[in-house]
């Protein structure tokens, strides 16, 4: 790993990869290592998310996963951040002490969703307890709206946040209000806070004002080519930057109409790389056949810029 290389690019969100009978299945990561260092281009995995299906599996399970991701990762990606979020903050400050004990490269809490917080005081309370058990590593708020219904905005939140954390370098900020992500970066430029965006149809807004990447779960099987758009971003070129988000923008609109959700792209990165990733825990339920067949077919249909 990379510890000292900035947090920046793309960040694949991991799946679970599971056995057919929903037992976690560790004997493919070090292959899925490999498949994302020489295929996607990408170098960063976010394990235990919401793509992991992390909120599903027990503690024995995500400390598993924890360790072998940092394991198969040591000398193949540059940061392995460790989903520690849990409705039980015994629990999390377990998983940030054992994140911390194997290495990861960060660690990330999302807000507590069954009993929520009301207000930035409380959250803040609930992540310092968190983080002050890992005080080496860098701590990152997952802020995921849609899921946590947690929705008190991260601008609010970040103020004055390192005198409560110390480690706090950063947010996946996984919502589509860019108005709350734009006043984040604009008031913490030159405190050299990470901001990685999770919403990959519209990475490229994100981008604009001025993101440092994204954590994401079609970074998994499109990190090629959204790091292509991040080259052409960068260039600037954004009429070819714009054409790569609106492919993948078109792949997503697609699926997203079938139904799409971890167990989708669970079936989606199984075809595209060959590893069986398995079948979701439940409630997920198996992709369909026939979403299958179909998301294959648009996947392989489309027309991207560098293969014209
Ligand atoms: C809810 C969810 O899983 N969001 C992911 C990360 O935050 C995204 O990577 C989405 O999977 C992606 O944007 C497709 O909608
Ligand atoms: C998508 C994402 O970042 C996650 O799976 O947690």
């Amino acid at each position: 790993m990379t510890p000292g290389k900035k947090l920046g690019g793309l960040v694949a969100a991991t799946v679970t990869p599971m056995t057919p009978d929903g037992q976690i299945n560790l004997s493919v990561i070090s292959q899925y290592v490999d498949y994302l260092v020489s295929k996607q281009n990408v170098k960063n995995v976010f394990v235990n998310g919401t793509t992991g299906e992390g909120l599903s599996l027990n503690v024995q399970e995500r400390k598993q996963l924890a360790e072998e991701w940092l394991c198969q990762g040591k000398d193949k990606l540059d940061h392995v951040i460790i989903h520690v979020g849990a409705l039980s903050l015994a629990e999390s400050q377990e998983l940030a002490r054992h994140a911390a004990a194997v290495g990861a490269t960060g660690i990330a809490v999302l807000a507590p969703f069954f009993f929520k917080p009301t207000n930035k005081a409380e959250l803040i309370a609930f992540l310092q307890k968190v983080a002050s058990e890992a005080p080496a590593v860098p701590f990152y708020y997952y802020h995921i709206p849609p899921l946590t219904a947690v929705k008190i905005r991260v601008e609010e939140l970040l103020d004055g946040i390192t005198e409560q954390i110390p480690t706090f370098r950063g947010v996946k900020f996984s919502d589509t209000d860019l108005l709350d992500l734009a006043q984040c970066i604009n008031k913490n430029e030159r405190e050299q806070f990470t901001f990685l965006y999770g919403v990959d149809e519209q990475l490229l807004s994100a981008l604009a004002i001025g993101a440092d990447g994204a954590v994401g779960s079609t970074y998994n099987y499109l990190g090629q080519k959204t790091n292509l758009m991040l080259q052409a971003f960068a260039k600037p070129d954004l009429a070819l930057a714009r054409k790569y988000q609106f492919l993948t923008g078109e792949f997503l609109n697609f699926v997203t109409k079938l139904g799409f959700g971890v167990a989708q792209t669970k079936a989606v990165m199984t075809f595209v790389s060959g590893i069986p990733m398995g079948p979701p825990r439940l409630p997920l339920v198996d992709a369909s056949e026939e979403f299958i067949i179909k998301a294959k077919a648009k996947l392989e249909s489309i027309v991207w810029p560098d293969s014209d």
